[in-house]
């Protein structure tokens, strides 16, 4: 479970994040949405602690994550995977030696551990056979299943995904959003996702954050969202015309 309480973040004059308050829940596919420069980034960044808030305060179950020094903070970080948009893998590494990075970085294993680990966490994302090829030579689909499998390797409690399934085909993507929930209901991890495609609010939008201009605009869940009477929200999610037709026949 992560929890923010009031959390604030401004640069200079602009302020970004206002007194956004919300407990995301572990088991859970958490979502974050709103318009492009509505701040979810920051918000993602501030939770993970590459930005540092104003004032309010991030619970990891029951740390304050906030007042926690830097190697308080290096503790909660060793429970966090990443899926970072575009998949960020190493280009010069093979697939194998991408699952392996964090391990041979932030782990004391053996070596022979190390590599059950990497097969088991390939496997679980239904990667088979390509352990020697470069990321320019596997599909989008099968990247965005390597930074999973990255993301997983130190068997994190929690998740963050910066638009996990961007530039992804929407059969492909949907097949991302539901690889990512199974596995967060599996290992039980508290997931937060970035995303502005309503295809995965539909799909895994088990909780959904909506901020609009850096305020909390309304929270629910994928069965809420289309009978609300939230005016921002509205504009948001049927401002195409395929959602407004959906709405009309519901
Ligand atoms: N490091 C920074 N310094 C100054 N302003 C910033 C910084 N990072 C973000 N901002 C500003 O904060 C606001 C929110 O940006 P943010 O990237 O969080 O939006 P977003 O909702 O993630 O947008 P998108 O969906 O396009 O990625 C924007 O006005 C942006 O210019």
């Amino acid at each position: 479970m992560i929890r923010l309480e009031n959390v604030n973040k401004a640069f200079g004059d602009l302020k970004v994040l206002n007194d956004i308050s919300i407990t995301f829940e572990s088991g859970k596919t958490n979502l974050i949405i709103g318009q492009s420069g509505s701040g979810k980034t920051v918000l993602l960044k501030s939770i993970i602690g590459l930005h540092d808030v104003d004032n309010g305060a991030i619970y990891y179950n029951d740390r304050n994550f906030t007042e926690l020094n830097h190697k308080g903070k290096k503790e909660i970080r060793k429970e966090m995977g990443m899926v970072f948009q575009g998949g960020a893998l190493f280009d010069s590494l093979n697939v194998k030696e991408n699952v392996k990075f964090p391990l041979d970085m932030f782990s004391t294993m053996s070596e022979k551990e190390k590599n059950k680990r990497v097969e088991f966490c390939l496997d679980r994302v239904n990667i088979k056979n390509a352990n020697h090829l470069f990321p320019a030579e596997i599909s989008g689909g099968m990247q965005k299943r390597v930074a999973i499998a990255r993301a997983i390797a130190l068997n994190p409690k929690y998740l963050f995904c910066d638009e996990p399934n961007s530039g992804l085909d929407p059969v492909t993507a949907i097949v991302i959003d539901n690889l990512i929930q199974e596995i967060t209901k599996e290992f039980n991890m508290t997931t937060i996702i970035n995303t502005h495609d309503m295809n995965s609010v539909m799909e895994i939008g088990e909780k959904i954050l909506f901020i609009s201009k850096g305020y909390k605009a309304w929270e629910g869940n994928k069965d809420q969202i289309f009978n609300t009477k939230n005016q921002a929200l509205n504009d948001f999610v049927f401002a195409s015309d395929l959602f407004k037709n959906i709405k009309k026949s519901t």
